[in-house]
């Protein structure tokens, strides 16, 4: 997603509420909806909670600035058990309003803007029916940090909608409707593994063949994930590669990144995290630490505390740590909320499932 926010209207410290008006030209109002077809559930019908997963990618091959503003990839996305739960449920009046809950709630925007919001809107219009719904989101993903928590909201918020809304939306437009919404979406409605072409947004399955254990270190404040684009521009620019994808070869997925996915090899994905010319299979990372130069004392913190690889995730500035074991990744999260050099440190394994209905009612 984009820039950090600050709220434009005080709210409690954990909690965040704000009702939306649909916008028309998205088929907000005027429902099309005919007698007897799926539409908005009524009032009383029972909520539905959908769980999403965050992201780390385990490689970001970035390629030239295309002339849409957007750069191809060859992403390779890995759903890591850290979540947000958004919880749809049926409103007497027209409309779609948004709550949000937990330690970031003051840095997610409550109007139009707000990606679960969108997700809402685009499905109504897709379908030609008047929104009436509340929105809740527990936060629990780092805002602006790299792991795609405004996707997941978005991904979880269309699940949970169709779901309320009964309007079984084919899978193949569900995705459409994510790709629209952001580059992420697709990947959080599907989770497991992908590796994501185009804009991200063109995802095959990937095998992964056991499970991998993490450490994420959030930091004091999010990266705007276009700025951390243009600062990649800019620094191939200024070493005289140029940036446009006539001077950037093709992104490539790594052979051996997925060869050890596959095989479930912690050490073999360890080496692929930190193999080529800048030691890492992230092409943002040198952007990131460019603008938050403090990345720096991170990384170095989770290696000298024994990370088998140590990355930015994506755009950052969330930092991602390999472990070998389950105990090992809470001695190195423990190691670095001691370090003085992150917000706090979390443990989570990959892959996780993607947005999944856990709940109806309440
Ligand atoms: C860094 C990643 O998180 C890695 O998975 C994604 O590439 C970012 O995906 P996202 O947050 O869903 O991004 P979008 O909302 O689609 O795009 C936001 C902005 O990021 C930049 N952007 C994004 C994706 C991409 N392949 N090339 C880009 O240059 C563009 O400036 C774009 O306007
Ligand atoms: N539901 C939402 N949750 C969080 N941020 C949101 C949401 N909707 C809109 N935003 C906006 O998107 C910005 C980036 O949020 P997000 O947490 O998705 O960043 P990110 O994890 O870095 O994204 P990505 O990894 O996909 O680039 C926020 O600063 C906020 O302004």
């Amino acid at each position: 997603m984009s820039e950090t926010s600050t709220p434009s209207t005080p709210r409690t410290p954990d909690t965040a509420s704000t009702p939306s008006t649909p916008d028309t030209a998205s088929g907000g109002s005027g429902s099309r909806t005919a007698p007897g077809a799926p539409g908005p559930a009524a009032p009383g019908a029972p909520a539905v909670t959908v769980r999403v997963p965050a992201k780390v990618n385990a490689q970001l091959a970035v390629g030239g600035l295309r002339p849409d503003g957007f750069h191809d990839l060859a992403n390779v996305f890995l759903a890591v058990g850290l979540y947000d739960e958004v919880t749809a449920e049926a409103a007497e009046a027209p409309g779609i309003s948004v709550t949000v809950t937990g330690p970031d709630a003051d840095q997610v925007p409550l109007d139009g803007t707000n990606l679960a919001v969108r997700a809402a809107e685009l499905l109504a219009a897709h379908h030609g029916i008047e929104p009436r719904v509340r929105l809740r989101i527990a936060k629990d993903i780092p805002v602006a940090g790299g792991m795609a928590g405004g996707s997941a909201d978005a991904a979880g918020a269309l699940l949970a909608c169709d779901t309320l809304w009964g309007t079984a939306t084919p899978r193949a437009e569900l995705l459409a409707i994510c790709a629209e919404l952001g580059s992420d979406v697709p990947f959080s409605l599907v989770g497991g593994a992908a590796l994501g072409r185009g804009r991200g947004e063109l995802l095959t399955p990937l095998a992964v063949g056991g499970v991998f254990h993490w450490v994420f270190a959030p930091a004091d404040g999010g990266l705007s994930t276009p700025a951390v684009y243009r600062e990649c521009d800019r620094l191939r620019t200024a070493s005289g590669t140029g940036a446009t994808s006539a001077d950037v070869p093709d992104p490539e997925p790594s052979g051996p990144l997925l060869a050890a996915l596959a095989a479930g090899d912690t050490p073999a994905l360890a080496a692929a995290l930190t193999s080529g010319p800048a030691g890492t299979s992230n092409d943002l990372q040198a952007a990131a630490l460019s603008l938050r130069p403090s990345l720096a004392r991170t990384l170095a913190a989770g290696a000298a505390a024994g990370a088998l690889a140590a990355l930015v995730s994506g755009s950052g500035p969330t930092t991602a740590f390999l472990a070998a074991s389950a105990d090992g990744a809470e001695r190195l999260a423990a190691a670095l909320r001691s370090s003085g050099t992150c917000r706090t440190a979390r443990v989570a394994t990959s892959p996780a499932a993607g947005a999944a209905v856990t709940g109806a009612g309440g």
